[in-house]
């Protein structure tokens, strides 16, 4: 799905995320493992307010896993349960129901407490385009898409779907934006395929794409390229590559927006292994 952002587009997401809000109990804020900062929304905290949050690293398999750890302690650093899972094989669905409990248990032995009858916990996706938002409510859902009937307090019946007897989802998620205007958040959208090509300039995408490859692993960007070393300057690495993958023009010049497209590809599809793009940083 292409999406374009406009202030009203924003102003509209944002206002449909504050009126499901009052229906759910807690936020499941979705983020790709790989670039965990770069996928959230920039004003996540300010939209959901105090509602309690998980936050779901997904496509947890092809991000590096000690990374991805590195995350999960900084999330809970600031007070925020963060979960490795991959909604395309279904790993980490048990967590996500135990968590919610987990994160849950005061206000629901508050409500307990008031006399309230004992009920699922109900939850809303959150995340930005092409994070795995449909993925995850289908692995959650199986066969268990039903109609609950009204929610009192609003017009419009939502669809919940039943994850077991202990959780409820609303059908459809919350879809957030990015932080596009930094060329570096896009660049990392761009290449872990959140945000289609013809937004930034591929060779531009497909050199940060390399910097950061022979900076954080320089042996996997040898190996798949051939490479005995790795040059200094861009111009030669593009010539290398082109030449051993046959990215040539017809006069046999290299045709660097070929390679360019073969490094994205390459990048997106896990032909370097599984890959952080960033880490976190305290402080921020
Ligand atoms: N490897 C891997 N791929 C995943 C995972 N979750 C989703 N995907 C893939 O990511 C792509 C996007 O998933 P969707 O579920 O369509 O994402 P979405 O957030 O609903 O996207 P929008 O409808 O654009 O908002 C699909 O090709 C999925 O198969 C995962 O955990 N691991």
């Amino acid at each position: 799905m292409t999406i374009q952002w406009f202030p009203g587009h924003m102003a509209k997401a944002r206002r449909q995320v504050t009126e499901k809000l009052k229906l759910v109990d807690i936020i499941f804020e979705l983020v790709d493992a790989r670039i965990p900062h770069s996928s959230r929304n920039p004003m996540i905290d300010e939209i959901i307010q105090h509602k309690p949050r998980l936050v779901l690293l997904n496509k947890a398999d092809m991000a590096d896993k000690e990374v991805t750890k590195e995350w999960i302690h900084f999330f809970d650093a600031q007070g925020i349960k963060a979960l490795a899972i991959n909604s395309q094989a279904g790993t980490g669905m048990k967590e996500i129901v135990s968590a919610s409990k987990w994160i849950l248990t005061e206000k629901f032995a508050r409500m307990q407490a008031k006399g309230v009858k004992p009920r699922a916990i109900r939850a809303m996706i959150v995340g930005i385009p092409n994070v795995g938002k449909s993925t995850l409510i289908n692995r959650l859902a199986k066969k268990n898409i039903a109609k609950t009937g009204n929610t009192p307090g609003v017009t419009k019946a939502q669809q919940w779907i039943k994850v077991g007897k202990e959780l409820e989802l609303l059908d459809t998620p919350g879809i957030l934006w990015p932080k596009f205007e930094d060329q570096e958040v896009g660049s990392k959208l761009a290449l872990t395929g959140a945000i289609k090509d013809t937004i930034l300039n591929l060779q531009d995408v497909s050199i940060y794409g390399l910097r950061f490859l022979e900076k954080e692993y320089p042996q996997r960007l040898k190996e798949r390229y051939q490479l005995q070393h790795i040059p200094e300057e861009i111009v030669t690495l593009f010539n290398e590559i082109g030449k051993r993958r046959g990215a040539l023009m017809s006069g046999g010049e290299v045709d660097y927006d070929k390679v360019a497209e073969l490094v994205i590809r390459d990048i997106r599809s896990e032909q370097l292994g599984p890959l952080s793009f960033e880490k976190p940083q305290y402080g921020e």
